[in-house]
């Protein structure tokens, strides 16, 4: 048998990892156009931040139909399946004439976002061998952020020259180029066809001799065909019961792993998310007083710090499977220490201040990624999508609250509008994260403890 090409997991994943790189420049593509957004459909304020929750809010709430999905399609269809939906949504975005298709654009974009990165995170592990797995994400997770970067100034310079038109069809164009380039390269795991041998029904040879970077390499010792099984009788294997969706969310929910990473996600990346979703230049130009391009090039910092973070993160969690779980509290409390810190502070917090807020509060992006590690270590290979649904939903509505609950109590003291935003309303309205952050603490104790019990019951390790 001719030695397997050890190359092609780094392939599968490069294009896997692009996809979700394009899910991100499509989820984030109104981020630096609002102004004209606003401008090409002559929109206020509260719509325009109306396009970003909708999308949220759909990204949220299809993630648990979507693993389910997964879990029955295969991840290599669902890229695909929410590659083609967010085309579909950027190409609605360019030509649409009025605001409620600029609705239902982002409607698809929230839709094909939702399918990309879990589907991208349940592959990985059919490539990669176990310990390679939190660096695989990490880099994963980067590349999506590099996407984030992409589509701000690059974007906003395409539509800048070509028109609002031109711009989103380009992108449009992007990404159905990275499609077809996932129908010809993606296989849900070795031995797999891509979606265009699927649809030929001819497997090509580099399917049918694909290796996982988990298998050993060949020993070269001549290996022996199986035994002829002509004459033994064949047994029909036990009906596997197809568990509804009820059953399979509570022995999902029965596992105190998956509960436990479900709150570490919970906890860890929202505060960032609000920041960089709505509040961040808000609070940097209306709170503190900085100009909208200190502002800017203050924020940027959050993309150093977290990408660092990532590079740094996927190493040691691997190096230390057992503290993976302590490593993602401590960064919580330590992004929780520095926000307390913010809030106490006298008037305007010094810049030294300001920094550090906007180095520690994005790492816990990169820290949300060892939750997917501990669902791994914990889900049922069935259930994978399912989990990695569940789990995703966890960061997600805590960011959609909280986001919510900061502009219900800038307007509740009057400062909800940028005339009469201020420092001290902008504190009080920050203040709601405590809580979130304190419970989900509280819940990730208790949940580690279950599962540490648990584990010793049925005598698991971890791996
Ligand atoms: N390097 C930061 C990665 C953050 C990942 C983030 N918490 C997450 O869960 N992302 C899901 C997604 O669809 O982007």
């Amino acid at each position: 048998m001719r030695t397997a090409r050890p190359l092609l997991p780094w392939v599968v994943w490069g294009i896997a990892a692009l996809a979700y790189a394009v899910a991100v420049i499509n989820r984030s593509s109104l981020s630096a156009l609002g102004p004209a957004a606003q401008d090409h459909f002559g929109i206020d304020a509260t719509l325009l931040s109306m396009f970003a929750m909708i999308q949220l809010i759909v990204y949220a709430a299809l993630q648990i139909p979507v693993g389910v999905l997964l879990d029955r399609f295969g991840a290599t269809s669902m890229i695909l399946g929410g590659g083609l939906l967010m085309v579909a949504g950027q190409a609605v975005m360019a030509t649409a004439p009025e605001v409620s298709l600029a609705i239902l654009a982002r409607v698809l974009v929230g839709a094909g976002d939702a399918c990309t990165f879990i589907s991208v995170m349940r592959m990985l592990p059919e490539w990669f061998a176990l310990r390679q797995l939190a660096t695989v994400s990490q880099l994963t997770g980067l590349i999506g952020q590099a996407g984030q970067l992409v589509s701000v100034a690059p974007l906003a310079a395409l539509v800048g020259a070509i028109g609002w038109t031109g711009g989103f069809l380009g992108l449009a164009a992007c990404g159905l180029l990275v499609v077809l380039l996932s129908a010809l390269v993606l296989r849900d795991r070795p031995g797999d066809g891509t979606a265009l041998e699927r649809v030929l029904g001819r497997k090509g040879r580099l399917s049918r001799e694909a290796r996982s970077l988990a298998t050993p390499p060949p020993t070269g010792v001549a290996e022996v065909s199986p035994p002829s099984t002509e004459m033994i009788p064949v047994v029909r294997e036990p009906r596997v019961r197809v568990l509804g969706f009820w059953s399979r969310a509570q022995r999902l929910l029965a596992l105190p792993g998956v509960r436990l990473a479900y709150w570490l996600h919970f906890t860890s990346p929202f505060a960032v998310n609000v920041f960089l979703l709505l509040w961040g230049t808000p609070f940097l130009t209306g709170g503190v007083g900085l100009s909208l391009p200190t502002a800017g090039g203050l924020l940027s910092l959050t993309v150093l710090s977290s990408m660092t973070a990532g590079l740094l993160l996927g190493p040691l969690s691997s190096r230390f499977v057992e503290r993976r779980v302590w490593i993602a509290f401590g960064i919580v409390v330590a992004i929780m220490a520095v926000w307390i810190a913010v809030l106490l502070w006298p008037g305007t917090p010094p810049l030294w201040l300001l920094v550090m807020l906007l180095v520690v509060t994005p790492i816990g992006g990169p820290a949300s990624m060892i939750s997917f590690e501990v669902a791994r270590s914990h889900t049922p290979r069935s259930f994978a999508g399912f989990g990695t649904g569940l789990v995703n939903t966890g960061g997600f509505t805590a960011s959609l609250v909280v986001i919510l609950l900061i502009g219900l109590v800038l307007d509740l003291q009057g400062a909800g509008s940028p005339e009469s935003y201020s420092m001290g309303a902008f504190k009080v309205a920050f203040a709601v994260q405590i809580p979130f952050w304190l419970f989900g603490l509280t819940m990730i104790l208790i949940e580690s403890r279950r599962t540490k019990g648990w584990m010793q019951e049925h005598g698991r390790s971890l791996r």
